[in-house]
């Protein structure tokens, strides 16, 4: 039977517009009269070209910014597979919603807007501004079986394309993922791992901080979820389901939710790339829409964001996740944007060239 929300994802994916190549060719042309050796602004001006194809508008006003923070627990924790517990989940989705994370200084100072969303938290966490998605109460241990089922794995991507929905009806142009959810490093080394091919050996990084004896048993924990719960590589929905995350799902949707909306999309970290894998799995049309932001230092981030074929823009060492490194390339789509708007050409501003 095809579920109700099976088809609003149909309709969400036939929302997708192509890449507008007509308005990325005049994006660069553009470029080329500005007042550089072309090509010289790098990947600013590589930027400013994407954005035109993707929003297919040459100058796209992406004043209204949001970075929407999916919050979920893991039955994984169990296996010892994180260097902090659980319940800092909950704790820290408060700090969210006090303003007090880095993500929501990191906002604040890119002058965007962060939605915290407990798309799948243990606790019933009832603070004001917490905007309750809920679809089950924490994965079940994917060492032992599968992490949700389906229709909730399903349910948790729809959760984020509803939510850009809203947020684009509000306004809102330009999206960052974040993402909180103890024990995700490991749901996403195993979505990675099921999806590239790469051993969890790759795949598989220190998260919190883990030490040595840690990552071994956490590489085994991943081997052990792919062994027991044998997801099918070519559905991406039955890897979500068996290895993956509610934040993991309700982040694919988010990005799924952008491309559908024409909103371009900065991806933070590890976590949100695991997603971004996913919404490409869904359809590559959400590819053009996709900007990497930086290069975590989780293992297995550089082939990850291979395996997407983006590159990162920054290479900062952080390995925090939230949104934090997306949040700060707002700041250099704005530049990119601007300097597309405010430069002048040869012809305006007298300068010479062969
Ligand atoms: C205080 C604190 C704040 C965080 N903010 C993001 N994460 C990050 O750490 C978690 C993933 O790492 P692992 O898989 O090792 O548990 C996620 O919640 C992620 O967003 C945090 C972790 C902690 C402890
Ligand atoms: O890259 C990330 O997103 C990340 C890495 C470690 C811990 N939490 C998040």
């Amino acid at each position: 039977m095809v579920s109700n929300q099976c088809i609003q994802l149909g309709q969400a994916i036939g929302r997708i517009r192509p890449f507008n190549e007509k308005m990325a060719s005049l994006a660069d042309r553009h470029s080329d009269r500005l007042t550089k050796p072309p090509g010289s602004l790098g990947k600013l001006e590589r930027m400013a070209r994407q954005l035109a194809g993707a929003t297919g508008e040459m100058w796209p006003d992406l004043s209204r910014k949001a970075v929407i923070v999916m919050a979920a627990d893991h039955g994984v924790c169990a296996e010892g597979v994180s260097a902090f517990p659980q319940e800092v989940t909950g704790q820290m989705v408060v700090n969210f919603l006090k303003g007090g994370a880095a993500v929501n200084v990191l906002a604040r100072q890119a002058g965007a807007d962060v939605y915290c969303v407990d798309v799948g938290m243990k606790d019933d966490v009832r603070e004001e501004g917490l905007i309750r998605r809920n679809v089950k109460r924490g994965t079940d241990n994917i060492a032992a079986g599968p992490a949700m089922d389906r229709e909730e794995a399903i349910a948790a991507v729809m959760a984020g394309v509803a939510l850009v929905d809203e947020l684009a009806q509000q306004g809102y142009r330009l999206f960052a993922t974040g993402e909180m959810g103890i024990g995700n490093t490991t749901a996403s080394a195993a979505v990675v791992s099921v999806l590239t091919g790469l051993p969890p050996e790759t795949t598989v990084g220190r998260g919190t901080g883990i030490d040595d004896a840690g990552r071994v048993r956490k590489v085994e924990v991943v081997e052990r979820a792919i062994a027991v719960n044998r997801p099918d590589p070519t559905d991406a929905f039955d890897v979500l389901a068996k290895v993956g995350g509610l934040e993991i799902a309700g982040l694919a949707g988010v990005i799924i939710g952008a491309a559908a909306n024409g909103c371009p999309v900065v991806l933070d970290g590890y976590i949100s790339s695991a997603a971004a894998l996913i919404a490409k799995q869904v359809t590559e049309m959400t590819l053009p829409f996709m900007f990497a932001s930086h290069l975590s230092q989780e293992q297995g981030h550089a082939k990850l964001l291979e395996a997407l074929g983006l590159s990162p823009l920054l290479h900062l060492d952080m390995r925090l996740g939230e949104g934090t490194g997306a949040v700060l390339c707002f700041s250099l789509i704005d530049a990119s944007l601007r300097l597309m708007q405010e430069m002048a050409t040869f012809e305006s501003a007298g300068v010479s060239r062969k």
